[in-house]
């Protein structure tokens, strides 16, 4: 049987627009919604396994991607937001009356910083770029997914195109990487 892995990856990923210019992530409260408007088609969107990103109710996985932090813009009802764990790099900004998180910012010297991950689920509009790989996969785990149901899970992420990683997709480790070995001097700055 398929697993509910999440609802924009379940039947088929949803179509990237050339034309796709941003938009609005709206959250889930009927009255008095949180808005963040966001500049620009969003990057690196992936499936994400860990327990720390919001996931829409009965899905196993997280859809997160990046954006310039500049391009990002609490527009409306920004006095619901809350920081879920101020210690962690990732600032979650989540409503504290629907739950969704809604923007979270780097801002900490780490190679993402200036990248504010968002959930472009959210977004009102379509033609956002869709997810292209599947990161954290190994994680689900320590949301009580059972690990005989792995080997079938990473089987329907690559069915779907998703190809699933236990940290991050080679680019995005390598980008790490280099940021590091430039601190270090191990490569030249
Ligand atoms: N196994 C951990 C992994 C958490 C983790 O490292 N998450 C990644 C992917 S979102 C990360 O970059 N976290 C930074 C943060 O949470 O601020 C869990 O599932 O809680
Ligand atoms: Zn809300
Ligand atoms: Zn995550």
């Amino acid at each position: 049987m398929a697993e509910k892995l999440h609802p924009k990856i379940d039947n088929g990923l949803p179509k990237e627009s050339a034309s796709f210019s941003g938009g609005t992530l709206v959250c889930a409260c009927t009255s008095n919604p949180v808005k963040v408007k966001v500049k620009g088609q969003i990057a690196h969107n992936h499936a994400c396994g860990c327990t720390k990103c919001w996931k829409p109710e009965g899905a196993i996985f997280s859809v997160v991607a990046v954006a310039g932090t500049g391009d990002v813009t609490v527009t409306e009802n920004g006095d619901k937001l809350k920081v879920v764990d101020p210690a962690a790099l990732i600032q979650r900004h989540a409503c504290t009356s629907c739950g969704v998180h809604m923007h979270g910012p780097v801002e900490r010297d780490h190679p993402f910083k200036g990248l504010t991950f968002l959930h472009p689920e959210r977004f009102e509009e379509d033609g956002w770029s869709p997810p292209g790989f599947a990161a954290f996969v190994s994680s689900i785990i320590e949301s009580g997914v059972d690990p005989s149901r792995m080997d079938g899970i990473r089987a329907q992420l690559k069915s779907i195109g998703l190809e699933p990683y236990d940290c991050l997709n080679p680019g995005l480790m390598d980008y790490i990487a280099t940021w590091t070995a430039k601190k270090s001097g191990a490569l030249a700055a």
